[in-house]
C-alpha cells in the first residue's frame, strides 16, 4: 500500500509546524496514524493495511491477553504490532531478517506504535521480556529515516541517539544488540563505560567520521562531554535503560547533566524502560519529557493514586520463588547445600548466579566455595574491568558455572540459561530482589529463586510478602513472623548496584536490629 510505504519516511521532515511539540493522533479507524510534531518536523506513525486488518476483538483479546496497559487507552489509541510484518516498511524492515524472533513480545508490540510516532514512552515490563529490542528498534527507526546531519565537528562527535545504562556490563550488552539493528541500515554505535583506557573509545568515536548511537554509562559519558570529545546537542533520541535507577539519588545529577546536554525536552524524544517503577522516581520521569504515554505489561495497574492507575511491583511469575529463614551463621553452608543439589548429576554444569550484598562479603563467599571445590568466579565493584568482563565471559560460556555478584550484575544482564539464583543476602531495596531473581527465567523460561532470609532482613519482610503473594508463591511461616508492614522506601537510599556499598559510611536503609 503506497499510504504504507511512506509510514516512517515523514519522520523528521519539516512540516512548517510549530517548534514546540504536540501530538495528535486520528480515531482508532482504519489507517491510524500517530502523529508528533517537534522542532519543526513531523513523526508519524501509520498504521498497516495488515494491521488495519485484524478484528478489534483479535485486539481486544491481545490486549487483555497479554496483560497491556496503555495511559491514555482511549479510542484514538495505537493498535498492538502484533507481528512483526505489521511494522510500518522502512529502511530497516526492508532487510531481511530484521530479527529473528516469531513474534514481538507484549512490550514491543504495545510500545512500539507509539514510539514510532515519536512519542515520548515509559516502557514497564517484567525482567527478560525484550525492553531492549522495544526501545532499539524506535531509536534506529528514528535515525534512518532523516537525512544525517554533520555528525564529527572540530574535535566532538555530535551523536543522535544516547543510551544511559547503569552499569559497564549493560552498557556492554546494550551496545552488541543494537548495532546490530544499526550497522543493518549504515548506522554505527559506540560504547562508552568507566574502568578501561579512554584512548580506545576516543578513537572508536573518531572512526567513520563520529558515531551515530552512544550507549554509555553515567561517569563515562560526563567525562566525555567535558573535555568536547563528544557533545550531545544533536541527539533527537534519549533513552533511560533501567529508567527508575537512573532517576535515582545516586544518578540523579549526572542524568541531569546528561539529559540537560541533549537539546530541551520539546525538541528530543526521550524513552525511559525498566521492569520496576517505584513512587519515587515517577515525578521525576516526567521533568524530562513531554506528554509520556505509559505502557505497562502484567496485571498490576491499581486504580487511583496517579490518576492513571499506580503501577505495582511485579516479579516475572515464571520464576519460582523460594524463600528460607536461615539463622545468619548457617548461610554459607546451606549455600554450598542448595549449590549441591542444583549441580546434581546431569545438572551439573547448569548456571547458579549466587548474589551477595557487600563487596567483601562475594570475596568471602567465592573463596568459601572454590575450597570446597566448586568452579566459581565472581563480578563486583572491587574487581578491575578487565577480571569483571572475564569473569562474565567464563559464566556466559560455561566455563565457570557459578557467578557470585553483588548488584552490580542485578539488572540488565541477559545470561542464557541462568536455572537458578540465590540470594545469600537480601538487597538493599525490593526492586532490587525483583531485578536479581529476573536474571533468570528470561525470554518465556522458566526460572528458580532461592533467598536466604535473616533477622537482619526483617524490615523487607511486608514486601517480600508482597512480591511472593503477587506471583503466586509460597509465603512461608517464619516469614510471616516478621511482619507485613511495608516500609515506605526513602528515595535518597534506593537501589545499591553500581557503586557498590561503601562499608566505611553509616547506611540509612540498612537496619540491623
Ligand atoms: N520478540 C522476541 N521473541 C523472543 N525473544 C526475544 C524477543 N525480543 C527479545 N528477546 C530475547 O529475550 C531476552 C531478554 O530480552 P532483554 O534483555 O531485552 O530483556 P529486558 O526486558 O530488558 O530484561 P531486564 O528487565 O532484565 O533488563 C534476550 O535474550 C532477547 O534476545
Amino acid at each position: 500500500m503506497a499510504s504504507d510505504e511512506s509510514a516512517l519516511e515523514s519522520r523528521g521532515q519539516p512540516n512548517g509546524g510549530s517548534n514546540g511539540h504536540s501530538t495528535g493522533t486520528s480515531p482508532a479507524a482504519n489507517g491510524t496514524i500517530g502523529t508528533v510534531h517537534r522542532n519543526g518536523s513531523t513523526y508519524s506513525y501509520k498504521q498497516t493495511a495488515a494491521l488495519d486488518a485484524v478484528s478489534e476483538s483479535e485486539i481486544q483479546d491481545f490486549l487483555k491477553k497479554a496483560e497491556i496497559h496503555i495511559s491514555e487507552l482511549s479510542a484514538s489509541s495505537l493498535r498492538p504490532i502484533t507481528h512483526f510484518s505489521q511494522i510500518p516498511p522502512s529502511k530497516l524492515m526492508s532487510k531481511k531478517p530484521f530479527v529473528t524472533f516469531n513474534t514481538p513480545t507484549p512490550i514491543q508490540s504495545a510500545s512500539w506504535p507509539y514510539a514510532l510516532s515519536g512519542r515520548d514512552t515509559i516502557g514497564i515490563a517484567e525482567t527478560g521480556s525484550g525492553k531492549t529490542l522495544a526501545f532499539s528498534v524506535p531509536c534506529v527507526e528514528a535515525l534512518s529515516s532523516v537525512k544525517k546531519s554533520k555528525r564529527f565537528g572540530g574535535h566532538s562527535t555530535h551523536a543522535r541517539a544516547v543510551i544511559v545504562s547503569p552499569t559497564r556490563e549493560l552498557a556492554m550488552q546494550t551496545h552488541a544488540a543494537i548495532s546490530e539493528l544499526a550497522s543493518l541500515v549504515g548506522l554505527s554505535a559506540v560504547c562508552l563505560y568507566g574502568g578501561v583506557n579512554k584512548d580506545e573509545q576516543r578513537v572508536l568515536l573518531r572512526k567513520n567520521s563520529g558515531a551515530d548511537i552512544i550507549v554509555a554509562t553515567p561517569g563515562r559519558l560526563k567525562d566525555f562531554l567535558s573535555e568536547e570529545t563528544v557533545s550531545l546537542s544533536e541527539v533527537m533520541f534519549a533513552v533511560l535503560d533501567e529508567a527508575d535507577r537512573m532517576l535515582d539519588k545516586g544518578f540523579e545529577d549526572d542524568i541531569k547533566q546528561i539529559l540537560g546536554s541533549c537539546p530541551p525536552r520539546e525538541k528530543r524524544q526521550t524513552l525511559m524502560f525498566t521492569a520496576t517503577w517505584p513512587m519515587s522516581v515517577r515525578g521525576l520521569a516526567e521533568g524530562y519529557m513531554v506528554d509520556p504515554v505509559k505502557v505497562t505489561i502484567g496485571n498490576r495497574t491499581r486504580a487511583g493514586e496517579d490518576g492513571e492507575g499506580a503501577t505495582e511491583l511485579q516479579a516475572n511469575s515464571r520464576i519460582a520463588q523460594t524463600v528460607e529463614v536461615v539463622d545468619p551463621h548457617g548461610k554459607e553452608q546451606r549455600l554450598l547445600a542448595l549449590l549441591r543439589e542444583a549441580q546434581k548429576g546431569s545438572a551439573k554444569n547448569d548456571r547458579v548466579l549466587v548474589f551477595c550484598l557487600y563487596k567483601k562479603e562475594a570475596v568471602r563467599v567465592e573463596k568459601f566455595l572454590q575450597w570446597q571445590g566448586i568452579r566459581v568466579c565472581s563480578i563486583h565493584g572491587d574487581l578491575g574491568q578487565e577480571q569483571r568482563t572475564r569473569s562474565l565471559e567464563a559464566f556466559k560460556a560455561g566455563t565457570t558455572s557459578v557467578l557470585v555478584a553483588t548488584d552490580v550484575a542485578a539488572r540488565g544482564l541477559d545470561i542464557p540459561e541462568v536455572k537458578l539464583v540465590i540470594n545469600v543476602t537480601f538487597p538493599l531495596t525490593i526492586e532490587d530482589y525483583v531485578h536479581r531473581i529476573g536474571r533468570t527465567g528470561r525470554a518465556g523460561k522458566q526460572g528458580k529463586a532461592v533467598t536466604l532470609f535473616t533477622e537482619h532482613d526483617k524490615a523487607h519482610s511486608g514486601s517480600l510478602v508482597n512480591i511472593l503473594r503477587g506471583a503466586n508463591q509460597p509465603v512461608p511461616e517464619e516469614l510471616l513472623k516478621f511482619g507485613t508492614t511495608v516500609k515506605k522506601k526513602a528515595h535518597d537510599s534506593y537501589g545499591s548496584f553500581f557503586k557498590d556499598v561503601d562499608m566505611s559510611k553509616k547506611g540509612t536503609k540498612i537496619t540491623f536490629d
